[in-house]
């Protein structure tokens, strides 16, 4: 007997009779995994968004992905629209990617101590968002989620400036930190939570929520409290209740009141950022690119005012699939962070070797060529839906921001902000999602949250898409408000 069939036979000694060997599990559809991991994890997931909730129905357990595709427990291929919730711009697994972990890996897991290759990220980071030859990204620092980096960045905001208050906006998601859930988008919003429980009513108290795209709202809270507010965190553009861009110069005049005011603006791009485009949400805007393909409300190109963030967060992308985000910002606002100053932050695995790896590796690749692969997809797709849903008679509108899009139901009005996106006739995604799960395609599992396409979605992908489309139309056409 082999040392490793003796530890197999000690385990199963001591396993439940309901637990099943890993090779009968990874053979068990994907019912019998639902059932199997709701008995060990609350929900059965680890993170809200993939339980399915709001669509109904079992979530695919997903053994593989490669390119545009995704591989359940049961054999079933899906084209994947959700790519890890953003971070496959190049596509499941690529070949380059894998190589840079795989050799990273074979150097050590991680050493607790600081590596030339996270400088390189940092690097590149900051060469990378630039607009106008400015740099608004002066110095980096390495988290692992994008939660850490949003929390890290609004405790810097309120260790720079003394002040204790915090405006975000309803319907924008940060990430899961006590500050930051106040309406928020994401999961809570597919969930219908108004915020979390467990957040103490004090912590609560100094986050100001208000409506987006509604500067008169920002400008009276400035008027009353100014003084006291420490930062306004805002989604670059917001992807986290569906896809609602700002309106034509938002993120410019937040920038000039918060600064009026002393205090800072820290724009959230763990989504947006090397996703939409080289540089972010805030290259796009700030680069001359035509105004009126980014902001849909505005009639033709518009002067948007150039503006700096002092803080910028990232994610996703920037870790190429691994667990690793970033914020970054104004050099003296960062040098704040300890060892230098005196807001501490801290983390074992951050800047862990090889998740900086496929970060590298994949913003390294990430070229002109994957935004324009990225961007035309996006249009494809977006259109092909629009026309399906119009050819079912299905009012319904188009939200893009850059490659970044989504649907709402019910009428043919874009939504500017949380309490519209939230009017719509939402129960017809339920049976528009089940319709294109079925024929093979995968999208997000919430009308609240945008779709991701990777440069990976080549014609045959999108073919499947295109396909699958009429039916899925048909399903939202019939689908019935519930009693
Ligand atoms: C805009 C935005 N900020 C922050 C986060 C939190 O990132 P993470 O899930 O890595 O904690 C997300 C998504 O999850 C996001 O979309
Ligand atoms: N747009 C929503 C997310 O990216 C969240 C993913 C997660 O919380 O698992």
């Amino acid at each position: 007997m082999s040392a490793e069939s003796d530890v197999r036979a000690a385990l199963s000694s001591e396993r439940d009779e309901t637990e099943p060997t890993t090779a009968v599990a990874s053979r068990a559809g994907n019912a019998e995994q639902f059932a199997r991991a709701q008995r060990s994890i609350p929900g059965g997931v680890n993170s809200p968004v993939r339980a399915f909730r709001s669509v109904g129905g079992t979530p695919r357990f997903l053994v593989s992905a490669q390119g545009p595709y995704v591989t359940d427990s049961e054999g079933t291929e899906y084209v994947d629209l959700v790519s890890s919730w953003g971070p496959a711009i190049l596509g499941h697994a690529h070949p380059e990617v894998v190589a840079a972990v795989q050799d990273a890996a074979s150097r050590g897991l991680s050493f607790g101590a600081t590596t030339p290759a996270e400088t390189d990220l940092a690097e590149l980071v900051r060469a990378r968002v630039v607009a106008g030859g400015v740099h608004p990204v002066e110095k980096v620092r390495l988290v692992s989620t994008g939660t850490e980096a949003t929390m890290t960045a609004i405790r810097l905001a309120r260790g720079f400036t003394g002040r204790d208050l915090l405006i975000k906006f309803a319907g924008h998601y940060h990430g899961h930190s006590d500050s930051l859930l106040a309406e928020a988008g994401s999961g809570l919003a597919t969930l219908a939570l108004p915020a979390s429980a467990g957040v103490p009513a004090a912590t609560a108290a100094l986050t100001i929520v208000l409506p987006y795209n509604d500067l008169g709202a920002v400008r009276k809270v400035f008027a009353e409290r100014g003084n006291d507010i420490a930062a306004i965190i805002v989604e670059a553009a917001p992807a986290n209740m569906g896809v609602v861009p700002p309106g034509a110069g938002f993120n410019a005049a937040l920038a000039d009141i918060a600064h009026a005011h002393g205090s800072l603006l820290v724009v959230d791009e763990v989504l947006t950022g090397f996703r939409v485009g080289p540089a972010g949400w805030w290259g796009l805007e700030n680069s001359g690119s035509p105004v009126a393909e980014l902001h849909l409300d505005a009639p033709g190109p518009v002067d948007v005012p150039a503006y700096l963030p002092d803080l910028v967060t990232f994610g996703k992308v920037v870790g190429g699939g691994m667990p690793l985000a970033a914020l970054g910002g104004r050099a003296d606002v960062m040098d704040t962070l300890a060892p230098l100053g005196p807001v501490y932050q801290a983390g074992t695995l951050s800047g862990n070797p090889i998740a900086v790896a496929a970060g590298l590796t994949t913003l390294r690749l990430a070229d002109a060529g994957v935004y324009a692969a990225l961007d035309a997809t996006a249009a494809t797709i977006s259109s092909a839906v629009s026309d399906a849903l119009g050819g079912a008679g299905v009012a319904h509108s188009v939200q893009r921001a850059g490659n970044l899009f989504s649907f709402t139901f019910g009428s043919s009005r874009a939504p500017r902000n949380y309490a519209e996106v939230q009017a719509q006739e939402a129960f017809r995604y339920g049976p528009f999602f089940h319709a294109m799960l079925d024929a093979g395609v995968s999208l997000p599992p919430s009308v609240y949250e945008a779709w991701f396409v990777s440069a990976a979605h080549d014609d045959e992908a999108i073919g499947r898409i295109l396909a699958a489309l009429p039916r899925a139309a048909e399903a939202a056409a019939t689908a019935r408000r519930p009693a």
